[in-house]
């Protein structure tokens, strides 16, 4: 597997880590909003993987197979004001701030589904990246439980689901979570102490497992869409029963409600409007190299006058004896080679990586780079202590190449300020004799535009107040009015432009005030 390749490495960190550290402590940590699947009082004493899973259902529902439009594109970012959404408001904010340029925001809420479905120790859906951002809100379209079995059948059929899909999705998604008072008041009471929420769970326990169907054929289900005292709203019961119990009774098998489920539900994150191509199911990547920059006047090497090659590197499995080294070739081309050990080493395993038996670990670098010699390719070296050679990982016999140094990022100089106005300024080394003009940078925010990315020039001007190291001046950027989001900047020299592309602004370690 070759290095670099955002659109494979973006995708398949999030889907295997749902995770990612960073120096100066930053962690976005998706998988753990789910709290290990534990009924949850924010969530009103249901789960949030059972919200997870409700969000993406409702914003697969606008899908309509016949017009081969709609489906899981984060339409229901601009439709939670719908009365078939109530209840979603406060599960949007888990999905919001993890996208990037090779991840949607509907790629989120689908990876959404395949991590509480593990998380709560149901099967491992298989990952594709590439659903397209929808940017408005898309049709009318999930069903309720005062719909009729000819509604609901219609209403399945255009999301394209046929009665035996219908009755599997509907009990897929019902172990997990319950019905709310807040939201169905007419379908559960509230708790005598009205200061607690009440709600009714369709199912024995928290997990993802087949209590749903075994209780059901057993007439023994709390599930209040099969036996509240209102006939109307029996959604489930009419569902559930609709082909006399046969698919309920393949359901209450053991081993068959997961392998089913894992099908349903990997084609409910996979329905997309017709012109929208998914990518291959996403592989987990045995060795892995991660974001890698030079910094420059970068504290962390305690390196201010050096420059700092910030990187790091995934293997699959955890080994105490293991000796990770970097190397490094400066360059002039000689023989010289430099190494460093890592700073730091930390799991990088999730409930996804755990479910397919592995644990990675992460080796984190940090190391000074001298001015002048800089560096021009990078490598590792893996020895495991079991008296074997060591593993070299140079990204199949090339190395990792660094393909410039004439503009590079300053990360503890430039600063964030999430605390007031949620601004960045970015300030860079530029080598050489470039004016301002002719130093630029491209922002893209992909959530910027409430919602839809948003594409943001940045410009630069020459800060005389930083001293100048090792030929590199240092330039700050405008103020951006966005936290979260990737850039690229460049510097003309000689009629050359030289970019550094695809920096983020969470490599930035300085928050405003400090
Ligand atoms: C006729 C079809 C369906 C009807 C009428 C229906 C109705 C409902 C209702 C009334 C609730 C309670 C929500 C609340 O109190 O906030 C609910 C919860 C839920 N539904 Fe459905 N549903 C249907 C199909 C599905 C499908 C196909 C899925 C997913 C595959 C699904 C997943 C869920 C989940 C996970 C919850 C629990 C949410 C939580 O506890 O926060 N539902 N459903």
């Amino acid at each position: 597997a070759k290095w670099p390749n955002h659109e494979r490495d973006e995708p398949e960190n999030f889907v295997y880590e749902g995770r990612r550290e960073h120096p100066g402590g930053f962690i976005k940590d998706f998988y753990g909003l789910l709290a290990n699947c534990v009924p949850d009082a924010n969530a009103g004493g249901s789960s949030i993987a059972a919200q997870w899973v409700r969000f993406a259902y409702h914003d697969m529902s606008t899908h309509n197979i016949d017009e081969g439009i709609g489906g899981l594109d984060g339409s229901i970012r601009y439709e939670l004001d719908r009365d078939e959404n109530i209840g979603l408001n406060f599960t949007l904010r888990s999905f919001v701030g993890h996208a990037n340029r090779y991840l949607s925001f509907p790629d989120i809420i689908a990876v959404g589904v395949i991590g509480a479905i593990a998380t709560c120790g149901g099967p491992l859906i298989p990952f594709r990246s590439g659903r397209a951002f929808s940017g408005q809100a898309g049709p009318f379209g999930v069903p309720a439980p005062d719909q009729d079995l000819a509604d609901h059948l219609e209403i399945f059929r255009r999301q394209g689901f046929n009665q035996e899909e219908m009755i599997g999705l509907v009990a897929c998604g019902h172990t997990l979570g319950g019905v709310r008072n807040r939201d169905f008041p007419y379908l559960v009471p509230p708790n005598p102490d009205p200061s607690v929420p009440n709600i009714q769970n369709f199912a024995p326990t928290p997990k993802f497992d087949n209590g749903i169907a075994k209780e059901y054929l057993a007439q023994t289900t709390n599930d209040v869409l099969v036996i509240g005292v209102n006939e109307t709203t029996r959604s489930d019961l009419r569902i559930f029963s609709s082909d006399g119990n046969e698919m309920m009774e393949v359901l209450a098998h053991d081993g068959t409600f997961s392998n089913t489920c894992r099908h349903l539900l990997e084609r409910m994150i996979n329905t997309v409007p017709s012109g929208v191509a998914l990518s291959d199911v996403v592989e987990l990547l045995p060795v892995k190299v991660g974001p890698t920059f030079l910094g420059i006047a970068d504290g962390l090497a305690n390196a201010y006058d050096r420059l700092t090659l910030r990187t790091d590197i995934r293997l699959l499995d955890p080994n105490p004896n293991r000796i990770v080294t970097l190397y490094w070739s400066d360059c002039f081309g000689g023989d010289t080679i430099y190494a460093a050990q890592p700073y730091n080493i930390s799991d990088a395993s999730s409930a996804i990586t755990k479910a397919l038996g592995h644990s990675p670990v992460r080796y984190w670098f940090a190391a000074p780079v001298d001015i002048p010699a800089s560096v021009s390719k990078f490598w590792f070296s893996v020895d495991e202590g079991n008296g074997e050679p060591p593993t070299i990982c140079d990204n199949d016999g090339e190395g990792h190449v660094i393909k410039q140094d004439e503009v590079l990022l300053a990360p503890t100089l430039s600063w964030v300020d999430s605390e007031s106005s949620n601004t960045t300024q970015i300030v860079i080394g530029v080598k050489g004799d470039s004016t301002s003009s002719q130093i630029y940078g491209k922002a893209h925010d992909p959530e910027g535009d409430n919602g839809s990315a948003l594409e943001i020039d940045i410009s630069f001007t020459l800060d005389e107040s930083i001293q100048s190291v090792g030929g590199y001046s240092f330039y700050r950027s405008s103020t951006i009015s966005s936290l979260s989001f990737s850039f690229d900047i460049s510097t003309v020299v000689d009629g050359r432009t030289y970019t550094e592309e695809f920096l983020r602004s969470f490599f930035i370690t300085k928050s405003s005030d400090s």
